[in-house]
């Protein structure tokens, strides 16, 4: 088939979706994706785990590692009270563009940077003026999770500040969690779930860190 698999999903929702509606996006890639063809979303059953995080967080600057299709983006946004602000890193163009257009969809106003989560992180305190992070949502790459989560403990994270990890039993992310178990810097908590669009079985947790930094 000529289209990538995220512009599929971006057709359907501009198909059956309400323009301005959050929900029904959401809902219009979920049901795609449980009857027409999976996708690496965090999914329904997750998305509630991350729906509760961020609206007990309240967060005012937050940071997405992995935006993909935008549905965690249009998840995280879509709670965020006005004047928040919400930054997602996409390495890949063609996800980053088919993001842009279902967040769009959603009614929602969302700054996606194009690039390496390693090459970005370093350079956000001077391209946003912004202090600090108050919530990250960590979805993009594995083997990313652990040096990426260094590079943000340099100055972009406070006491308090809350990360949040998809994937780390499923497919995996055994250096993050056990750094995140083992720091004194934080307090872990982990969510036992269910690997995205899988009507039974299968793995995927998604555990919530929370960042208790020593101001020493
Ligand atoms: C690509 C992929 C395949 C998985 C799997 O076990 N599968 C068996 C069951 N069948 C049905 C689906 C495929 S899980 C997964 C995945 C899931 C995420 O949430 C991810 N999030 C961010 N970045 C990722 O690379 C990422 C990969
Ligand atoms: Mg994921």
């Amino acid at each position: 088939s000529g289209t990538s698999r995220p512009v599929r999903i971006l057709h359907h929702v501009q198909k059956v979706a309400q323009y301005g509606d959050a929900q029904s996006v959401l809902s219009a890639v979920d049901s795609y994706c449980s009857k027409i063809e999976w996708a690496m979303n965090v999914g329904d059953l997750k998305g509630q785990i991350l729906d509760a995080v961020v609206l007990e967080t309240r967060p005012h600057y937050v940071l997405e590692l992995g935006t993909y299709c935008g549905y965690s983006t249009v998840r995280i946004a879509r709670l965020l009270p006005p004047g928040a602000r919400l930054f997602s890193i996409e390495m890949n163009p063609q996800y980053a563009q088919v993001a842009r257009e279902i967040i769009q969809h959603a009614g929602l106003d969302v700054d996606i940077l194009v690039g390496c989560t390693s090459d970005l992180i370093p350079q956000l305190k001077k391209k946003l003026d912004i202090e600090k992070f108050d919530f990250v949502f960590i979805d993009h790459w594995k083997v990313s999770y652990l040096r990426d989560t260094k590079l943000l403990e340099c100055d972009l994270l406070r006491p308090g500040s809350v990360l949040l990890a998809d994937n780390v039993t499923c497919p995996g992310a055994p250096d993050y969690l056990h750094y995140m178990r083992t720091s004194p810097r934080y307090e872990s908590q982990y969510f036992p779930s269910r690997l995205e669009y899988l009507s039974r079985g299968g793995g995927g947790a998604l555990p919530g860190i929370k960042l208790l930094l020593n101001v020493t």
